[in-house]
């Protein structure tokens, strides 16, 4: 058994993942539909004024801070989004739209329900103020102004940024190769027959699953068995043909267990061993130039060290800048942890809601790394600090899926 002082922490571990990233994949252009969740090459600057014009917030009427006081205005002209506006008459009002470009020579737009109609002739209900519902032109960006750095990862309102400033196409990293192989004699595919001893491949598709949210190009180099010359011909293969490589168990310390030796013969083990429950013999280490992650066999320890360590490791090494892991929150547990553990427990569990609406989490009876059904039970993970204990109705930091699948 490994002394806590074996372990490594997982800040540590995180940190020497992230310093040993090699740089992003090359740049190549797609177009703005194909963008999402990729990474941007490039800076993104506006080359006009969004929005190119003044314009206004409700439908009403446009008028000058001039004219007030004059009792009812007569409509001179109607403007519509899209219209190209005549100058506003002075003592007139003009009937305009949400979006439309505000007449030169008004100032203020005043509401509909604050005005009353009667036949060509508007009377203000309220007096506006100067710029009153205008929403001024370069208000959202100026011209030549900066919208996204180089190195963000595109969400939909990215997507829609990009699009507000003209782009309809832009640079992006290459898409990074990952390469997975799942280990394990006793594993045959869904859809056939069990034999005695053997169970289904499971890690196989949740790890699939898991790098289809990233936007990445799977290399599928299918299930290997449990001996040192098909791991060590496996993964040599799948050094050539990938940006990084992706193991799924056979990193223990049994004699069934070929990846860490293979990565060891092969080229060189960096890392072994972390203070993390579910978690602990996750290995790294690189194979020529490219990077091994090998991830624990047990199917929760496959998820949790794939989104506390794969996810920001991939994500640095496709270009991504800025927070690679999101920030947990603190939600008062409605369970306890009396006995201090020496690694870092990411406890499945379920975020609820009481009577007053207040969030609470609470823990899947079962924590065993071997099952899924808790996983698919919990919305998300809470973490229960080595040496530490926990009482019901303390706070403890909080990662939703939501957040860690995005
Ligand atoms: N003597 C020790 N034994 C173990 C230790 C230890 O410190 N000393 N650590 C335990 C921990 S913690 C973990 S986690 C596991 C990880 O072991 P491996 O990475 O070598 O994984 P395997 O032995 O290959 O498999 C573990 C477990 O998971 C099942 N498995 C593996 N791959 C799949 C898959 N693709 N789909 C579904 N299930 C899979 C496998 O059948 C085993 O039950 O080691 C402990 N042992
Ligand atoms: O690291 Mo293991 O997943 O605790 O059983």
């Amino acid at each position: 058994m490994p002394t806590a002082s074996d372990l490594l922490p997982l800040e540590d571990a995180l940190a020497r993942l992230l310093a040993a990233a090699p740089a992003p994949p090359e740049a190549e252009i797609v177009p703005l539909r194909q963008a999402l969740k990729r990474v941007l090459a490039q800076e993104c600057r506006s080359r006009w004024a969004v929005p190119p014009h003044d314009n206004s917030a409700v439908d009403g009427y446009a008028v000058a801070i001039a004219d007030l006081g004059k009792g009812s205005l007569p409509v001179r002209q109607r403007i519509a989004a899209g219209d190209s506006p005549r100058a506003h008459l002075p003592g007139s009002a003009s009937r305009i739209f949400t979006g439309a470009a505000i007449p030169a020579g008004a100032d203020a737009v005043v509401m509909q329900e604050q005005t009353k109609l009667a036949g060509e002739n508007v009377t203000l209900l309220q007096a506006p103020t100067a710029g009153q519902n205008i929403r001024p032109r370069g208000q959202d960006l100026p011209a030549g102004g900066h919208a996204l750095d180089a190195g963000t990862r595109l969400r939909p309102q990215e997507l829609g940024l990009l699009a507000s400033i003209g782009m309809a196409e832009l640079a992006v990293h290459r898409k990074l190769r990952v390469a997975i192989l799942t280990t394990g004699n006793e594993l045959i595919p869904p859809g056939q027959s069990l034999a005695p001893g053997q169970i289904y491949n499971t890690n196989r598709f949740s790890l699939l699953g898991l790098l289809d949210g990233l936007q990445l190009d799977v290399v599928d180099c299918g299930d290997v068995a449990d001996t040192a010359e098909a791991t060590r011909e496996a993964l040599r293969q799948a050094a050539k043909r990938a940006d990084v490589i992706i193991t799924t168990g056979g990193v223990s310390v049994g004699e069934e267990d070929h990846v860490r030796e293979a990565i060891e013969s092969l080229g060189q083990l960096e890392l072994w061993r972390l203070a993390i429950k579910p978690g602990k013999p996750l290995a790294f280490g690189h194979i020529e130039r490219t990077p091994v992650l090998g991830l624990p066999g047990n199917p929760a320890a496959v998820l949790v060290t794939f989104l506390m360590l794969a996810r920001p490791f991939l994500l640095k090494m496709q270009g991504m800048k800025g927070a690679l892991t999101p920030h947990p929150v603190p939600l008062p547990a409605h369970f306890s942890v009396p006995l201090a553990g020496n690694r870092r427990e990411f406890m499945r569990v379920l975020c609820q809601q009481d009577a007053e609406g207040q969030a609470y989490l609470e823990a899947h009876p079962n924590q065993s790394s071997g099952m899924l059904s808790s996983a698919a039970w919990a919305s998300g993970l809470a973490v229960i600090q080595e040496g530490r204990t926990l009482k019901l109705g303390e706070s403890v930091p909080y990662y939703s899926f939501d957040e860690l699948l995005s």
